[in-house]
Parts: C-alpha cells; structure tokens; sequence
C-alpha cells in the first residue's frame, strides 16, 4: 500500500547540502507492521514525514495505493492523510481547549468518517472513559498519548505511522502504551509504519528495517 521508490532528500545548510536519504526503496503491505530503526540523526523522522506527504522529495516517487504523492499540490496531501493515514509523534500534539472525547473524534469528524460506537469503544480501550469531559491538561504523559494514539485510529485509517510513540513515556508507561498501540492496530486491521531506537519496540512487529548513511536494509530487531 506505501512505496517508496529511490527517493532522495537533502537539507541546505550554510556548509552546503546534508544529504540524508540516498536512494531508499520501501514496500509496506495492507495491514503488515514495520519498524523503523537506526542512530539518532539518521533520517527516520525525514523518512516518515516523507511518507506522509508532510514534507517533499528532491527525487524518487512515494505512493499510497499506486498513488503518485508527488503528482497532488498539498491540499490533495492534506486530504489523503485526513483520510487514509494516523499519525502519532512523540510528543502528543492534543487541542488542550478541546475535551478528551472531543480531541478524539477531532480527526474522524474532519474527514467526515465519525463513528460514535468506535469511538465508545476506543475510549474504553484506552481507558479514558470516566476522562472523557476532562481537558488534555489534565491528563499523565501515558493518558496523553493513549488518547493521542485513539485520535488517529477513530477515523480508522488504513495506515499508522507512529513516530517514537513512546519517546517521552517512562519505561512502565510506554510498555503499556505501546500494547494498546499494538493490540488496536492488530483489532482495525491497519498498516504501522513505526519509528523507534529500542529494539524492545520493534521486536513484536512484522518487519524491521534499519536506516544507515541514507540508506535502507533489512534486518533483525
Ligand atoms: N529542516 C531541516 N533542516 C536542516 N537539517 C535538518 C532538518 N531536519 C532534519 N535535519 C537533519 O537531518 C538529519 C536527519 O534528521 P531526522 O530528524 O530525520 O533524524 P532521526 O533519525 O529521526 O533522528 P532522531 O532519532 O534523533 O529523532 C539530522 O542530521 C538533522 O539534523
């Protein structure tokens, strides 16, 4: 469903381009989970903004469903990833003037996808339930990102990516986290696409690649 074919990207700086993704050829299936590893700084997040269409490559082609992500201005961007992508990033990126239950059916209601049932059960999976009223603020790191992780399945994307979901999590949080991260995903059936340094994290997922001097190969978490 998500292809990446000989894509380049590079950053100007004042010393001249810093090339950070030479060449990366990516294939993730429908429904398959995939892990992204490899040292801080060596362009995963480049990679997953990339594959979102939040950002641009200087070359190469990505695409969601043999769909040209270079071929849309970024309003047509903006309304693929409202409607077929999740993302979740370290930090939680909530509304704080928005409620719990309202921050969860934010993404859903914008891409015209609510499901009030989904949504129930979404809250109650994450144990938010009895939160529902309260404001972002209000809530622990791990609530934060629970909620963060419901918002971008209510509108039941087809695909995840997740970047270090679990960064700013204690080691307890994120292990509880990253289960409900796991088992939702399993439930809805959708793709993950997840950015992660701990080889703990990529472990229960399908495939692991590492990214190394630009570069992608496959390995063992
Ligand atoms: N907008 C930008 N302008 C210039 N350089 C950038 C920009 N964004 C990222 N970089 C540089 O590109 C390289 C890759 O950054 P990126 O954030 O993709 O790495 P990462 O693997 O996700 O790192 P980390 O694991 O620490 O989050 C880094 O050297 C970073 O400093």
């Amino acid at each position: 469903m998500l292809e990446l074919v000989q894509v380049n990207k590079s950053y100007p700086t004042p010393q001249g381009p810093l090339s950070v993704l030479q060449g990366v050829d990516l294939h993730l299936a429908a429904g398959e989970s995939l892990a992204l590893m490899g040292e801080s700084g060596c362009g995963k997040s480049t990679l997953l903004h990339l594959a979102a269409g939040l950002d641009t490559p200087d070359s190469g082609e990505i695409r969601l469903d043999g769909r040209s992500l270079s071929a849309l201005e970024e309003p047509g961007r903006a309304r693929l990833r409202r409607e077929r992508l999740g993302l979740v990033f370290q930090q939680f990126h909530l509304v704080p003037s928005l409620s719990v239950a309202d921050n969860l059916r934010l993404q859903a209601r914008l891409a015209g996808r609510e499901d009030p049932a989904w949504n129930r059960t979404l809250l109650e999976r994450l144990g938010l339930t009895t939160m529902a009223d309260r404001y972002p603020e209000r809530l622990s790191g791990g609530q934060q990102q629970r909620l963060a992780i419901g918002r971008a399945l209510a509108a039941r994307p087809d695909l995840l990516m997740a970047d270090e979901p679990t960064g700013n999590l204690d080691e307890s949080s994120a292990d509880e986290v990253l289960e409900l991260l796991l088992a939702l995903v399993k439930d809805s059936g959708c793709a993950l696409l997840m950015v992660t340094h701990s080889p703990r994290v990529a472990a229960p997922l399908d495939r692991c690649l590492r990214l190394t001097h630009g570069r992608i190969e496959e390995t063992a978490p």
